[in-house]
């Protein structure tokens, strides 16, 4: 059945979700993939509050020690209690071994962490991956990814150990006296408020470094990659200055950070200290008043001082996650907010793309205006017009890798938004001029979407590309390594490994969006008609500026400043003035 290409008015999905719904997709996620193992996290809980009660128990026994077992001087109580003084908080400390166990599926969680993250990336919109820094893109990956990574591997267990630890630290300490009590908790609730209010600060230092820090990233990618062009232009010295001004700017915000961080920790310093006075001071007194025994004073000491280092390495933690918290927005600002490839429709047999009355822009920059044609299929068809006139925006909206501002684009048909996206990028395919090689060998490169091609379709692609004299020339062959030697394939190299692998992958429509510019004329001329005559029944759609390939299309169509101005044969628009004779005599002469 054939298949008929329409394009229908399709909203745009540029715009980006907002955080809050990023956020809100982020608590979906922790839900689903937190709640298959709610089993484990109940464990690791009570675990955590065994362990707690276990530690608080030699507390009690020393009250024990000094309220009755020296007033009865019983030496052998005396020496049971100690062991058990020893026992219960080595018992606590075992059972971490549990904790390792329950607590492994996070490992697991922050992989599949990672691997959303990229998802995420590759499922933004075109315009966004183009306007995004690559060196912010992966500080993403690598940094904030690794900070949190860090966090639910080594904090959240630790965090959860804490909270629990203080909860029943803190009921004991109101059991034992609670006045005293009372007055800890008032000055530690104080300190937990101080906490907060210079935790917005914090955060906001550390939301600074991370952006400044991908800024850095981003410089000294492009200066690294473009380390020989700045060479040969003279420029090292001006590069240098660029990688210094950078790192001071990356000290300076970090030097903030790190000066907001260190008041906390003196206001934190000042108000543990005055806990502890005001606790002996008001514990001293209720003894000398015997609103209290020494024993009971020394068990909430002993309690305290027990309780105080976990508030102490909460505070550390609570200050660690507020300086992780821009990370985490950093992520979920991409990480959760992709369209998901959708299954949609999904077209038999060849292909009929209609074009109807489309408009693009860039910006406030009106790029195509009211494009419509329909190319059947198999046909060949040439896409020429100046530098500029719209003709690679047009690919991209075909390719579904851009939206139309209005108009429809259909196959068979269906619109592009209602068809199977994996099929769509199976099935239309577009050979740019930069080639883009990946690391592996050239045979992985040629592969690369076809892995299952028989090794016969694979020499044929091969030898219809022109590559088998330079293959047969490289040290291994096909097997040799493009990494390191990347450099030093040349652009018509790249170009017609690009078009060995469109033969394999065989797709319905196949753009070449200036995809020979790099071979002679000669070559070119031979490598596409043995690619038309090998590929029966694909639609061709040539842009180019050369037009050899134009005399053997179909038709021809014309761009000029966003608009379809001309459509014809060679020999129909050769006869009449206008662009394409311009053109056409342009080629002539050189
Ligand atoms: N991302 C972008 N943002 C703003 N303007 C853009 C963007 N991409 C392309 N343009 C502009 O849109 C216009 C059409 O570009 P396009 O690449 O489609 O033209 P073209 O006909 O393919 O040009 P060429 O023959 O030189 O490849 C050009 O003026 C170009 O500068």
């Amino acid at each position: 059945m054939p298949i008929r290409l329409e394009v229908s008015a399709m909203k745009t999905s540029m715009t980006p979700s907002p955080l809050a719904d990023n956020r809100h997709a982020a608590a979906g996620y922790a839900r689903k993939y937190f709640l298959p193992y709610w089993l484990n996290v109940v464990l690791i809980l009570m675990k955590n509050m065994i362990g707690a009660l276990l530690h608080i128990i030699p507390p009690f026994l020393s009250k024990y020690v000094l309220e009755t077992v020296l007033p009865q001087q019983n030496w052998n109580l005396l020496i049971v209690v100690c062991i058990c003084m020893v026992v219960a908080p080595i018992t606590g400390s075992i059972m971490i071994i549990w904790e390792n166990m329950w607590g492994r599926f996070m490992l697991t969680l922050s992989g599949k962490g990672r691997a959303d993250l990229y998802n995420g990336i590759q499922h933004r919109p075109l315009e966004w991956l183009r306007h995004n820094r690559i060196g912010d893109l992966l500080t993403r990956i690598l940094d904030d990814t690794h900070f949190i990574t860090g966090m639910v591997n080594g904090h959240l267990g630790f965090m959860l150990f804490h909270v629990v630890t203080i909860i029943v630290g803190s009921s004991i300490l109101l059991a034992l006296q609670p006045l005293l009590a009372s007055v800890v908790l008032i000055l530690w609730a104080l300190q937990a408020w101080m906490m907060s209010s210079y935790g917005r600060q914090i955060k906001r230092k550390a939301a600074d470094t991370a952006r400044h820090n991908s800024v850095v990233s981003e410089t000294l990618r492009e200066l690294v990659s473009g380390a020989a062009f700045i060479k040969s232009a003279g420029q090292e010295a001006k590069a240098l200055r660029k990688v210094k001004e950078c790192l001071r700017q990356e000290w300076e915000h970090t030097s903030r950070g790190i000066v907001a961080e260190h008041r906390v920790r003196l206001v934190n310093a000042v108000l543990n200290a005055a806990v502890l006075v005001l606790m002996y001071t008001a514990g001293g007194w209720l003894v000398l008043k015997e609103s209290i025994t020494v024993g009971s004073l020394v068990a909430f000491i002993a309690v305290y001082n027990w309780l105080r280092p976990f508030g102490m390495s909460m505070i550390d933690m609570t200050l660690t996650t507020l300086k992780i918290w821009p990370s985490f927005d950093r992520i979920t600002e991409i990480a959760f907010s992709p369209a998901p490839p959708h299954e949609g429709v999904t077209p038999n047999g060849i292909v009929t793309l209609e074009v109807k009355g489309i408009a693009f822009r860039h910006g406030n920059r009106a790029v195509l205006n009211d494009i419509s044609f329909q190319v059947k299929p198999g046909a060949i068809i040439s896409i020429v017009g100046h530098r500029g006139s719209g003709k690679s925006t047009l690919a991209d909206l075909l390719l579904r890798l851009r939206e139309p501002e209005s108009g429809s684009i259909s196959l068979n048909g269906t619109p592009l938004a209602d068809i199977d996206s994996a099929w769509l990028r199976r099935s239309v395919l577009c050979v740019t001029q930069d080639v883009l090689l990946r690391s592996g060998t050239i045979l992985d490169n040629i592969l690369y979407g076809s892995e299952e091609s028989e090794p016969e379709t694979i020499r044929e692609a091969i030898r219809i590309a022109e590559l088998e004299e330079w293959v047969s020339r490289l040290p291994d062959c096909l097997q040799t390594r493009v990494g390191e030697q990347a450099l030093q394939i040349s652009g018509g190299e790249r170009q017609r490994i690009s078009i060995a692998r469109a033969l394999l992958r065989r797709p319905a429509i196949l753009i070449l969006d200036e995809a020979t510019s790099a071979l002679d004329q000669g070559t070119e001329r031979r490598l596409l008609t043995r690619l038309i005559e090998n590929m029966k029944g694909t639609t061709f759609l040539f842009i180019t500026h050369r037009l050899d390939i134009a005399l053997r299309s179909d038709e021809i169509l014309v761009m000029n400043e966003g608009r379809l101005v001309e459509r014809g044969t060679h020999y129909e628009l050769i006869r009449h003035p206008g662009i394409y004779r311009e053109l056409w005599k342009e080629q002539d002469k050189r």
